[in-house]
Order: structure tokens, then C-alpha cells, then sequence
């Protein structure tokens, strides 16, 4: 591993990364950073959480002169939150040189993002259609724009977004660079990329290491009426610090977040039908851990960095190997390890194995804990929890209670009756959710303008932008 002090950086964004941690590179920052700074176009290919963020962040930061005022770079992302994310990780790097970013994304006041735009922000961090609302009012100019970076670049110029990518980047000036980074980006993409690109470098892993490999990979064949049992055994015995539930579609995700409040566990959905309000409120208490599982559609899928997060559940299995590849990919990031589970129904084995074909990784096959199990962790989580209780020392008031507790009771029985309430068993409240239908075939997607995917046969008149409105 290189030091950053090795890759010629300014003294500002030196002390930035030391602020935040950072000492030495990650291989994509140590290949991507030279090239960038170089003026170089590039496609920077790596895995999940291995910090590509931090790859064009030094050098946007780089290029930035904060004697001028106007817009500089523009950073493209696929979805809100990870427009807000984005915009965090540039800001911390450009900290002690004073870059000020701008978070410009769909849901959010635009009145307030207009006021911000006045201000001249040196780097702008968007979402593709609040731009283009943007560029319609003449609130943006990007007359001066030097550095554009897609993030998550196949998603980007996949058919969803095509179009208004199109329209952005003819409005930036010809001579600035481009940047295009991605964990997935297939031979497809490099040529849709020559469109919009100079003379580009790829950097980019192997394929056959596309997989993380500090994420264990398991699935269990389970039947569509049977998953959310099956669900909260798992969290139950895999007794998750945070934990990420993908579910196929915004009803889906709906029923299954109620579902798991009913059966006692700190869950809530996250998907394109709530309001920015709603969506900022779930990410945050999710960020602060007062959520302990985020039930979500594929908008949660890309980019998204939450360091507590050990468990992702494919609850419905993964539409293609790239959703596959990036759910399991919020887990095992910054080298840390995760466990990544997925449901498989007996019609979609097949499936699956294409998944495993495609990312050449064997799935393993677990079989499907009981309700004994289940129980058993439970009650070994209750027993840790009165054992390790941090006040164990200074319990004050409470030692009275137990002593007069103990006058009416032996001790065992009343230690077994604390275990007992601490395991009250909701995990198999009977909850019907609504099944989906099992995935045979692929189907190209598209994305809404809300972030969540659909079927290309939905697609209303076949396409453009109209369509995602
Ligand atoms: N040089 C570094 N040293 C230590 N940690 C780092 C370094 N660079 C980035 N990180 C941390 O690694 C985590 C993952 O980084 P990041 O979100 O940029 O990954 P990514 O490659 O963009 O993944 P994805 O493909 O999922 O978007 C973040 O928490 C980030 O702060
Ligand atoms: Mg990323």
C-alpha cells in the first residue's frame, strides 16, 4: 500500500485525509489519482468499498481554484442519498482547502438549492433530473465546469438516465474531463463512454475478483409464503449490528418493514414513494444505529457506505448480477467482513445460478434454521445482555428491588423469569405479506426518477425521459 503523502498531493488535502483517518491508499486510489491528475480521462473500476469515492474526490478537490467563483466540478449520482453521501465524503477531503460543495438532488426545496446556487459553489453534487431542472430555470451555469464524474457510471448511462446525462454533458464545455467510476463496468459501457470521452486510461480489476472477498456468500431455498419467517430466525441467530433487507418492490418493502415492527424488530423501509422528509429520517436513524435493519428497494442498492452494516438480505433475489453485486456490496466495505444471504425460491435456482456464473463464485447453500434455533440465540442474546450489562456495577436503586424480590422468590426462578421477558417471542406472530413472482428470465430495467427499478415491459410509450416523470 502507498502512502498518500506519495502521490504529490497539496499540503491541504494531506491534512484533509489525515483529519479523516486516512494514511494509505486503496490500489484504486493509488492507480486513479495519478492519472486524474494528470488531466487524464479515465474509467476506474474496483470493487465495492474499496474507497473510489476518495479516487475522484482528491482530484476534484485538486482542480478546484477557490479564488474563482463559480462552478468547477460536477459529480453525478444515481440516487439522492448517495448524492448527499457524495457531497459529505468531497467536502471532508476539500475541508482545510475550503471547497465549498453543493448536495443539489430532487425532493429537496429547490427555492433554498437556487439561494445556495447564488452563492457559487466551487463542486456540485447531483442527481441527473434536478440538475436538468436546474438548467431549464437558468439557475446553474456550467460554463466553467473543468471535471465531470459519473459515480456508479453504468448505471448512469443505462437507459434510465441516458438522455439526461446526454443533455448535461453537452452543456459542460468540450475540453473539460471526464471521469467514470464503477464497481460493475462492462465492456458495453467503454464503448457508450468513447461518446463522451477524450483519449480515456481504464483502470479496472480483474474480473474473476469482483466479488469482495471478506463478504461470505450463502442462500437458502426457501418458499415464497415461508421467507419472513425464515428472515427473523436469521436475525435472530446472525444478531446483526445493522443490517440492510432488499426487497423487489416498493409494496414489498412497505409490508415487510410493518411486518418486522410487528414482530419487535427497530426496522424501517426506505424507497421512492416516501417523501424526502421520510427518506432523510430513515437514512439517518439508520446512520446513528437507532435502526437496526433498513428494509429497502434497489435504491439503497449503489454507493451507499454505513460502516455498521454486517448483514444484507436478498429477501427477493436480486433482479441481475449487478444489483447482486452491489446490494451484497454494503456489507464487507473498508476491508471489514459481512455476510450476505439471499432467498431463493425453487423456481429461481436457476437464477442463482447464473448470478454465480456470471460472478464465478459459488453461492453456499445453507439450510433454513428452525424455530429451536432461533429460540436458542435469542435466549443466548438475553443471557449476554444481563451478563454484560455496562451499569452491572453501579445498578444503585434496582439491587433494593432485587432483594425484595428475592424475599419472595429463590434466585433461579427469577433470573429465568428476566430471561423469559427479554426472549418474549414475537418472531412468529403469523403475517401475511403479499408474494411476488419468482424471476425467471432477465429482463432489461430501467430506473425511475424516485430511484427505484422497474421492468422495462412497464414502461409506459416505450421510453425516454417522459417516461420516468
Ligand atoms: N484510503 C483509505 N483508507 C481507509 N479507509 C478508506 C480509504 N478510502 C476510503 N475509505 C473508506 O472506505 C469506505 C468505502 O469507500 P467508498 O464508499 O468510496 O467505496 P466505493 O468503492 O465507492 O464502493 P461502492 O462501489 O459500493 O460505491 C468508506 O467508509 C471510506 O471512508
Ligand atoms: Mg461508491
Amino acid at each position: 500500500m502507498a502512502l498518500f503523502r506519495e502521490l504529490n498531493l497539496s499540503d491541504e488535502v494531506l491534512d484533509s485525509l489525515e483529519e479523516m483517518g486516512f494514511e494509505s491508499a486503496t490500489a484504486i486510489q493509488m492507480e486513479a489519482i495519478p492519472i486524474a491528475l494528470s488531466g487524464q480521462d479515465l474509467i476506474g473500476q474496483a470493487q465495492t468499498g474499496t474507497g473510489k469515492t476518495v479516487a475522484f474526490s482528491i482530484p476534484v478537490v485538486e482542480a478546484v481554484d477557490t479564488t474563482q467563483h463559480n462552478v468547477q466540478a460536477l459529480i453525478l449520482t444515481p440516487t439522492r442519498e448517495l448524492c448527499i453521501q457524495v457531497a459529505e465524503e468531497i467536502a471532508k477531503v476539500g475541508a482545510k482547502k475550503g471547497v465549498r460543495v453543493l448536495a443539489v438532488y430532487g425532493g429537496h426545496e429547490i427555492q433554498r438549492q437556487i439561494r445556495a446556487l447564488k452563492n457559487q459553489p466551487s463542486v456540485i453534487v447531483a442527481t441527473p433530473g434536478r440538475l436538468m431542472d436546474h438548467m431549464n430555470r437558468r439557475t446553474v451555469n456550467m460554463q466553467h465546469v473543468g471535471m465531470v464524474v459519473l459515480d456508479e457510471a453504468d448505471e448512469m448511462l443505462d437507459m434510465g438516465f441516458i438522455e439526461d446525462i446526454e443533455t448535461i454533458l453537452s452543456a459542460c464545455p468540450p475540453q473539460r474531463q471526464t471521469l467514470l467510476f464503477s464497481a460493475t463496468i462492462k465492456p458495453g459501457v467503454q464503448k457508450l463512454a468513447k461518446k463522451f470521452m477524450r483519449d480515456f486510461t481504464v483502470v479496472s480489476i480483474k474480473a474473476q475478483d469482483i466479488m469482495v472477498p471478506t463478504i461470505e456468500q450463502a442462500y437458502y431455498e426457501v418458499h415464497e409464503s415461508h421467507k419472513l419467517d425464515v428472515l427473523t430466525r436469521l436475525l435472530d441467530i446472525q444478531n446483526p449490528e445493522l443490517a440492510i433487507v432488499f426487497g423487489r418492490t416498493r409494496r414489498r418493502v412497505d409490508e415487510l418493514s410493518n411486518a418486522l415492527q410487528t414482530r419487535g424488530y427497530l426496522a424501517e423501509g426506505l424507497h421512492g414513494d416516501l417523501n424526502q422528509r421520510q427518506r432523510d429520517s430513515v437514512m439517518s436513524k439508520f446512520r446513528d444505529g437507532s435502526l437496526e435493519v433498513l428494509v429497502a428497494t434497489d435504491v439503497a442498492a449503489r454507493g451507499i457506505d454505513i460502516s455498521g452494516v454486517t448483514h444484507v438480505y436478498n429477501f427477493d433475489i436480486p433482479q441481475d448480477v449487478d444489483s447482486y453485486v452491489h446490494r451484497i456490496g454494503r456489507t464487507g466495505r473498508a476491508g471489514k467482513t459481512g455476510i450476505a444471504s439471499t432467498f431463493v425460491t425453487p423456481r429461481e435456482i436457476e437464477h442463482l445460478r447464473q448470478i454465480e456464473r456470471a460472478t464465478k463464485r459459488q453461492i453456499e447453500r445453507r439450510p433454513v434454521p428452525t424455530v429451536i434455533e432461533a429460540k436458542y440465540s435469542k435466549q443466548k442474546v438475553a443471557m449476554e445482555r444481563l451478563l454484560n450489562n455496562s451499569n452491572l456495577d453501579n445498578l444503585g436503586g434496582f439491587r433494593g428491588l432485587a432483594e425484595e424480590l428475592l424475599e419472595q422468590q429463590d434466585s433461579i426462578s427469577l433470573v429465568a423469569s428476566a430471561i423469559q421477558l427479554l426472549t418474549v417471542n414475537t418472531t412468529e406472530v403469523p403475517i401475511e405479506l403479499t408474494p411476488e413472482q419468482p424471476i425467471r428470465v432477465k429482463k432489461p430495467t430501467y430506473r425511475d426518477n424516485k430511484g427505484d427499478r422497474h421492468r422495462k415491459s412497464l414502461r409506459p410509450n416505450g421510453g425516454g425521459r417522459g417516461a420516468r416523470r
